[in-house]
């Protein structure tokens, strides 16, 4: 299972999580937006359609920045997701999918529950956010 997901970074370097609605698989627990890539679906294409699906926004596949990955088991099954940062969009993110929305920094994080798959993700966006600030310093 090939999953796609955005690190959607705002200018005070906080993330966009969302809320997993009930009746979904691990409702309540705070997600990347995201979701599958479709068979013959290149993965940035996939991402770009599942932010339009999700929050109602455009985004160029090309602004999409590859970031790290995540490799576990998800309910019986082995999922890969790809985790991309993105810094530019088009509208205003609006949960269409999802039960809330939040922003929130890295260090945050540590205190929402998320996919277990997402926790070792943390700290790796967390660098990489702070490597780029500290390119931006110099
Ligand atoms: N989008 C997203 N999915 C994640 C994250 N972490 C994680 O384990 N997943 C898992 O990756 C899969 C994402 O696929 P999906 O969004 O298309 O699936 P879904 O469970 O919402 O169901 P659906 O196929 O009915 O829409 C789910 O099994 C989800 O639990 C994450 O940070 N973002």
């Amino acid at each position: 299972m090939l999953i796609v997901a955005a690190a959607m970074v705002d200018t005070e370097d906080r993330v966009l999580l969302q809320r997993r609605p009930e009746g979904k698989p691990m409702a309540g627990l705070w997600e990347f937006p995201g979701g599958k890539v479709d068979p013959g679906e290149l993965p940035e294409a996939a991402l770009a359609r599942e932010l339009d699906e999700e929050l109602g926004i455009a985004v160029d596949p090309a602004a999409l920045s590859p970031a790290t990955f995540a490799s576990a088991r998800v309910g019986g099954r082995h999922m890969i997701l790809l985790l991309y940062i993105l810094r530019e969009w088009r509208g205003e993110p609006v949960a269409l999918h999802a039960s809330d929305l939040d922003w929130v920094r890295p260090g945050e994080m540590q205190a929402l529950a998320m996919p277990p798959a997402d926790l070792p993700l943390i700290p790796l966006l967390d660098a990489l956010l702070q490597a780029s600030r500290d390119q931006a310093e110099r």
